[in-house]
């Protein structure tokens, strides 16, 4: 077996490590702490589960993590595996979330399943496998540290034999089990052989053959006594018979003597009822006569040339036909009368309808002039207004005639004026301002002169050369009141003016005024007489439409009395009908009395017919009947003849005697055959006894069988059981002796013989180490370092018998060794470097190293490189060439 390829994510300290696994020494390297044993813990939880790893399952995942995968891809006997197991960790809780092994025959699932079967692949469980291939760190000393009997337990446990004490102690189970049977089946037959003795003293046999002779009389003597019995049986029989047969004769004779009797009553009352019969004849005959008389004188009244029977019959045929026509005219008159009478009254209403609406019609034109003539009255009126406002507004348009304006111009005008005279008013305030301040600046000027100073400038005036401003200022007065005059009398003109706008103004809008009342006037006069027209013609139209709805009206009246004497007509022809059904009708019931007097008479010859018939019948009957009767009184006359009465005496004697004889023998017959029945039964009682005797014989023989067969097994299984014992010695001892010689090869290999000459391992798996010079030493007082030589050797011995006792497919897992230099010096490094090239040279396929040691470079085909991120805290695997390892390990030996 070879691990091939394992791949972690997030187990233990690995984030996600993939490593493939060669055969040949593997080491694995790195610093403490760095991830080395995971490694290996990892391949080992992958075959077995956290149960092996003395762990709990969240262990294994790394910390902070949800879930952790461990896949193993190994090789077994030439086919690939796969296994591959992950955990989850949810609410502080972990599971087995998938558990899968992978072989080429078929895929296992679950934590049990695939636990098992790794165990039945591997051959071991995981504590065989810790035992054996995987020395854990730590757990170098361990089977040595072990007391013998562990010891012996393991190592057996390893190499089988366990196994072969489990089936001893069966075989002794099955031993006992055996013992407990046979000692039971054994009483059984004791038992038996007891009761077959008791039977066979009671000489059934002898009581069976006094018992059959005794039957045997018995018998003869029923078959006698039944014998007589029949005979008895047979007489009284035959004298019955005797006895019967004449009181047959005797009732027969005396039934012939009734029926006689009543042959004769019966032919008596036949002959009086054909006597009624012929009564019966007689009267019918009589009635028909009458019938007859009175047909005739129905037929006296009807005029019919045939008296007879058909022409009857045809002539009501006829008369009903034409009933019939006559009922079917009489419903089509009335039809029709009805029909003609509704079409009369329908027209009368239309008529009416008419001649209302021609009312309507004409009072609406009544009403429609009287409205007519009020609206011209109306219209006269506005006539005249319209007039009136002519008048009034040629009145107000003459005012215009003499004004400056014309119509529509008065208020623009007004405005203008208006303006005028502001301005005139204005003009005249600033001439009266400017004429006062020219006024004062004359005074000024006067006062200043007055003093001699010059009107201007106030200078002393020595020529006068501003003297002609004072004249400049009166002239400016002069001209200012000139002009102030004019524009005085100017604002008085405007002043006059605009007053007299104002008039005009005024006028203007009554003007409007009226104009528009007159334009609203001629439109309302315009409208009326425009309606005028159309109402007159209106009038006329409907006083002629009235005429034309009376007209109508007329016609209608006339075509309903049409309609009325048309259903007069239908009426009195129904009349007729009527009057001729009656008629028919009297006669029909005429013609019908005589065809029912035929019918009468008919009835009557029918029933005479049938009475005949009967009175025949009747007839014949008593002649078949006189017949029988002859015959019946031969009879009686025969059986009388053959009455005889001594035979009949000798009958009853016989019987008699016979009935007494067998009332005597049944008894006895009785008591014989319950005698017999008694004895047969004893006879079946015996027969069974002797039955059950047989079969106690059979039994006892079947159980003598079978005990020997047990007695047989009893000594197979002791030996089977001493067998199992024996073999275990043996095979303990031939591993003892192998795994000896191994341990001693493999400790001389690596211990060189320096001192110890030898080591001693007895059947108990005892091991004591001799010393050059004989003395024994007890393992445990070895060195730490030769202790752990010691014991890898040992581990080597026992891997090694373990591989070469197990035949075909080698299971054997690889070897791996958790730092086994811990104790080591590096002399003792160098002696594990051979011991494991050893195993490797002795065929071993695999061998795992875990160390932190560079010496163990040197024994590596593989090296891989473990370590772990400082800042991370993840670890990583990486493969190196061990060589080149090795060269660097020199190098910096040498440095230091
Ligand atoms: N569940 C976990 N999550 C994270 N880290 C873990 C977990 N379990 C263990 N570790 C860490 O994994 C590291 C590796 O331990 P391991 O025993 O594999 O190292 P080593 O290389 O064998 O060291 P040494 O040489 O001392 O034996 C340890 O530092 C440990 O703290
Ligand atoms: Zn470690």
């Amino acid at each position: 077996m070879r691990f091939e390829r394992v791949r972690l994510e997030n187990f233990k300290c690995y984030g996600d490590a993939d490593l493939t696994l060669d055969s040949g020494v593997t080491v694995i390297h790195g610093l403490n702490g760095s991830g080395k044993s995971s490694l290996l813990e990892a391949c080992f939880f992958a075959l077995y589960g956290a149960r092996a790893l003395d762990e709990t399952l969240d262990e294994v995942v790394t910390i902070g993590a949800e879930d952790a995968t461990v896949e193993l891809w190994f090789s077994h006997g030439g086919g690939s595996y796969h296994v591959e197991r992950r955990v989850r960790v949810t609410d502080d809780r972990a599971t087995t979330a998938k558990c899968v092994l992978e072989t080429p025959e078929a895929t296992y699932e679950g934590a049990r399943d695939v636990r098992g079967h790794v165990g039945e692949l591997l051959r071991m469980d995981h504590e065989a496998f810790v035992n054996c291939a995987y020395v854990r760190q730590g757990e170098v000393n361990k089977l040595i540290n072990a007391s013998p009997a562990d010891r012996q337990d393991m190592i057996d446990d390893l190499l089988q034999l366990g196994k072969l004490e489990e089936y001893r102690e069966r075989a002794s189970k099955a031993r006992l089990g055996v013992k407990h049977v046979r000692d039971g089946k054994r009483e059984l037959l004791d038992d038996l052989a007891a009761q077959i003795e008791r039977k066979a003293a009671q000489g059934l046999h002898d009581r069976l053959n006094a018992l059959q002779t005794e039957r045997k009389d018995l018998e003869a003597e029923i078959e006698r006594f039944d014998e007589n019995r029949q005979e008895a049986v047979k007489t009284r029989d035959e004298a019955a018979a005797v006895l019967e047969e004449h009181e047959e004769k005797r009732e027969r004779l005396q039934s012939l003597e009734t029926e006689i009797e009543e042959l004769t009553g019966t032919i008596e009352e036949t002959e009086r009822e054909r006597e009624r019969l012929g009564d019966r004849i007689g009267e019918l005959k009589a009635e028909i006569e009458e019938i007859e008389a009175e047909r005739d004188d129905l037929l006296a009244e009807s005029e019919l040339d045939e008296p007879d029977e058909a022409t009857v019959s045809d002539t009501i045929a006829d008369l009903e036909t034409r009933d019939e026509q006559l009922r079917d005219d009489i419903e089509d008159h009335r039809v029709a009368a009805s029909e003609h009478t509704s079409e009369a009254e329908s027209l009368g209403e239309s008529a009416a309808d008419l001649e209302t609406r021609a009312k309507e019609k004409r009072q609406e034109a009544e009403e429609l002039a009287s409205e007519l003539a009020a609206t011209r009255e109306k219209l006269a009126q506005r006539r005249e207004q319209i007039e009136r406002l002519e008048a009034d507004i040629e009145a107000k348009r003459e005012v215009f005639e003499d004004a400056p304006v014309v119509v529509g111009e008065a208020s623009d005008h007004w405005d203008e004026l208006a303006d005028e005279l502001n301005e005139a008013r204005e003009r005249q305030k600033e001439l009266e301002t400017r004429l006062e301040a020219e006024q004062r600046s004359l005074d000024e000027a006067e006062q200043l002169l007055d003093a001699g100073k010059c009107p201007e400038c106030g200078q002393p005036v020595e020529d006068s050369p501003h003297v002609e401003s004072i004249d400049e200022h009166r002239e400016r007065i002069d001209d200012l009141q000139d002009e102030l005059v004019s524009v005085r009398q100017r604002r008085e003109r405007l002043e006059d003016d605009v007053e007299d706008a104002s008039d005009l103004v005024d006028r203007e809008n009554e003007l409007r005024t009226l104009r528009n009342d007159l334009e609203n006037v001629e439109q309302l006069v315009q409208e009326k007489e425009d309606g005028l027209d159309d109402t007159v013609e209106k009038i006329d139209r409907l006083r002629e439409e009235a005429e034309e709805l009376d007209a109508e009206a007329e016609a209608k009246r006339e075509a309903a009395e049409e309609a009325e004497s048309a259903a007069a007509e239908r009426r009195e022809a129904v009349a007729e009908c009527n009057e001729e059904r009656a008629e028919i009708g009297e006669r029909l019931d005429r013609l019908e009395a005589i065809e029912e007097t035929f019918e009468r008479a008919a009835d009557r010859e029918d029933e005479i017919e049938r009475l005949r018939e009967q009175r025949t019948t009747k007839t014949e009957l008593n002649d078949e009947r006189r017949d029988r009767l002859s015959d019946k009184r031969d009879q009686r006359d025969e059986l009388d003849a053959e009455f005889d009465e001594s035979a009949v005496e000798q009958a009853r004697e016989e019987k008699k005697r016979a009935v007494e004889y067998i009332e005597k023998v049944e008894p006895k017959l009785e008591e014989l055959r319950a005698e017999r029945d008694d004895l047969l039964d004893e006879i079946g009682g015996v027969k069974q006894e002797i039955e059950e005797l047989e079969e106690l014989r059979e039994r006892h023989e079947d159980l003598e069988e079978t005990v020997e067969r047990l007695e047989s097994l009893y000594s197979e299984t002791e030996q089977l059981q001493e067998m199992y014992g024996q073999l275990r010695a043996e095979l303990r001892q031939r591993n003892v002796e192998s795994l000896e010689r191994m341990l001693n090869e493999t400790f001389d290999l690596i211990y060189g013989n320096d001192s110890y000459s030898r080591i001693e391992l007895d059947g108990e798996y005892e091991l004591t180490v001799y010393q050059k010079d004989g003395q024994p030493l007890d393992p445990e007082q070895l060195s730490g370092g030769e202790r752990a030589l010691f014991n890898l050797s040992l581990r080597c011995a026992i891997y090694q018998l373990l591989a070469e006792g197990i035949e075909g497919a080698a299971p054997m897992p690889p070897l791996i060794l958790d730092e086994p230099t811990v104790f080591l010096d590096s002399g003792h490094v160098s002696r594990l470097v051979d011991l494991i090239r050893h195993m490797h040279d002795l065929g071993v396929e695999q061998i795992l190293v875990v160390s932190h040691d560079e010496e163990l470079f040197g024994a590596a085909d593989d090296l891989v490189m473990v370590s772990k991120d400082a800042t991370t805290n993840r670890s990583t695997v990486a493969r190196k060439d061990p060589d080149e390892a090795t060269r660097e390990a020199v190098a910096d030996a040498a440095t230091d």
